[in-house]
């Protein structure tokens, strides 16, 4: 590959080196795209903003080959326990049971900036991505085969590049966002709250809690989230009268943190007052100009989805530039990305704000019948769940047309034997196209062979040892095998971002699950990627 430091024509142009800016880069670095990538700043913000991320966002970081350099900053998430007015257990957030469904801990907390530093390495050790850090967006100009970008360099010097598409990760308060004229529609979510980051010393750690914790005091609800290593964290509600600057003193800060610290118990990293509030953008596209991550939408952090929704977007994506870069698809398929993405914050969002409505509740009558609801749900005993199940599927864009098991939901990894040790199964697949087979099934051989004639896409057949057909990779946790049962299908057709785009029964649905792949992909009509209609509960 060229190097492209100093070339003013790209394929893409990224604003924006946050992770959504640094994940889109490295993987479009890897796809051999020319990238430009810029950021205002000229380094890694030094303070933690996102302190969780799922399995999902875990997989894609290994399919980027970062699992060994992001590893000694990631632990696993304990669980959350929610406690209502009188401090009792009402509800219990945790992790689903093993075996893990995407063969990685389900729910993690990580150190933003190590994590960040190391996306940016990645990104940047493409000869053909280039990073270029304290330069601004002044201006873009749609032209009908690229964009034209204006720059104003550290040292004030003003310039142009050209690409043929633009992706805004320049997060909240975004440019590209504002200059392309892409609204945002308020979801209805305002609330103050303080966010206070302690590294908290060895000998105060085990006086702390032990698990994640609601405390849904509707005097002052308070988050506390175990980070990796001694980071701390506890998200504050401001009162009303409260002044936000203030709050963030750290005299006021140690107060707020007297029921569990004193300032001798450890250093105080940060403590920053937001609004915690819900938006999304009308649309995620003008043209050839799109955004991602905050640009696009921003959430409570009440489960810890806000980088994991960035990443998803620049996921997404990505693997639909590619195609439309490599001519394997029509523009249009990007229409699709505002389709599936939007739906998918909007509906998560919807949860998030719920969850955040019962934490933040300030009536102690009203939090009182919170309490007893959680309790009734939980049929007399605290609320069980799981953090996964909150996650929605994709309901539109590019999936089969037809509804069927499965579609739009992540697909499992299994772990594959490989001689006496094992792997994952994207190790062996890789992340693109994929069909994946029930190697337990009668039409496996018949499938399989329908399979090998796609070009396009990599086709493995699964079953658990001693049950499968010939050619079967053998999975060791049967994983897979309780996936297929569950959804009485056959055979899945997996995305590049690991989504559904459809299941079959049979070789006969398969066959016409694999002429409507090559059928969405060159051509997205409009209209069917309309979002369905998910209201949003408004609050008046
Ligand atoms: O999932 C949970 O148990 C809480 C996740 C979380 C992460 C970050 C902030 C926050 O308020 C909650």
């Amino acid at each position: 590959m060229t190097d492209i430091a100093g070339a003013i024509d790209y394929d893409v142009l990224v604003v924006g080196f946050g992770p959504t800016g640094a994940v889109a880069a490295g993987r479009l670095g890897r796809l051999g795209h020319r990238t430009l990538v810029i950021d205002r700043l000229t380094d890694v913000y030094d303070k933690p903003r996102a302190i969780a991320l799922d399995h999902e966002i875990f997989r894609h970081f290994d399919n980027m080959g970062l699992t060994e350099a992001i590893s000694p900053h990631i632990e696993p998430f304990t669980a959350s326990e929610h406690f209502g007015v009188d401090g009792q257990l009402i509800r219990r957030i945790d992790m689903v049971a093993k075996p893990y469904p995407l063969g990685y801990t389900p729910s993690m907390v990580f150190s933003q900036p190590a994590v960040e530093a190391e996306l940016r390495r990645h990104a940047r050790s493409f000869s053909n991505v280039h990073a270029e850090l304290g330069v601004e967006l002044l201006g873009l100009v749609q032209t009908p085969d690229r964009v034209e970008a204006q720059l104003k360099d550290g040292d004030g010097r003003q310039r142009s590049v050209t690409a043929r598409y633009v992706i805004g990760c320049d997060g909240a308060s975004s440019t590209v966002r504002q200059i392309a004229g892409l609204g945002l529609e308020d979801l209805i979510f305002d609330e103050p709250w303080l966010v206070v980051d302690v590294r908290v010393d060895e000998n105060a750690i085990a006086r702390l809690p032990q698990c994640s914790a609601q405390f849904c005091n509707p005097a002052r609800p308070v988050s506390y989230l175990i980070g990796p290593k001694n980071h701390r964290r506890w998200e504050i509600m401001l009162l009303p009268g409260e002044d936000a600057r203030q709050m963030e003193r750290p005299d006021n800060v140690w107060k707020l943190l007297a029921p569990w610290l004193t300032s001798e118990d450890g250093e105080l990293w940060r403590a920053a007052s937001y609004r915690f509030h819900a938006l999304v953008a009308d649309e995620w596209r003008n043209g050839r100009i799109l955004i991602a991550g905050d640009a696009a939408h921003q959430q409570p952090p009440f489960i810890g989805q806000g980088m994991c929704q960035g990443l998803r977007d620049a996921t997404n994506l990505v693997w639909k530039l590619d195609h439309v870069l490599r001519g394997v698809s029509s523009d249009s398929l990007l229409d699709s990305y505002t389709a599936e993405r939007k739906q998918h914050v909007i509906e998560l969002t919807g949860k998030i704000k719920a969850i955040g409505q019962s934490i933040c509740e300030r009536d102690p009558a009203a939090a009182r019948r919170r309490d007893a609801q959680i309790l009734a749900d939980g049929g007399g005993k605290p609320l069980l769940l799981t953090r996964q199940e909150i996650i929605p599927p994709l309901r539109a864009g590019c999936l089969s047309y037809r509804e069927m098991p499965a579609r739009g939901t992540l697909f499992p990894q299994p772990r594959i034997a490989r001689g006496a040790a094992s792997g994952l199964l994207d190790e062996i697949t890789g992340p693109g196209w994929r069909l994946l087979i029930d190697g337990r099934s009668n039409d496996a051989a018949s499938i399989l062979s329908l399979g090998l004639t796609r070009a396009d896409m990599s086709v493995a057949a699964i079953a658990s040892a001693g049950m499968g057909c010939a050619n079967a990779l053998e999975e060791t946790e049967g994983v897979l095998a309780s996936w297929f049962d569950r959804h009485a299908v056959v055979a899945a057709v997996v995305r590049p971002d690991h989504y559904v785009f459809g299941t079959a029964r049979n070789a006969t649905e398969l066959g016409d699950l694999l002429a409507e792949v090559d059928l969405r992909r060159r051509d997205v009509p409009a209209g069917q990627d309309r979002i369905p209609d998910l209201k949003m509960e408004r609050t008046p």
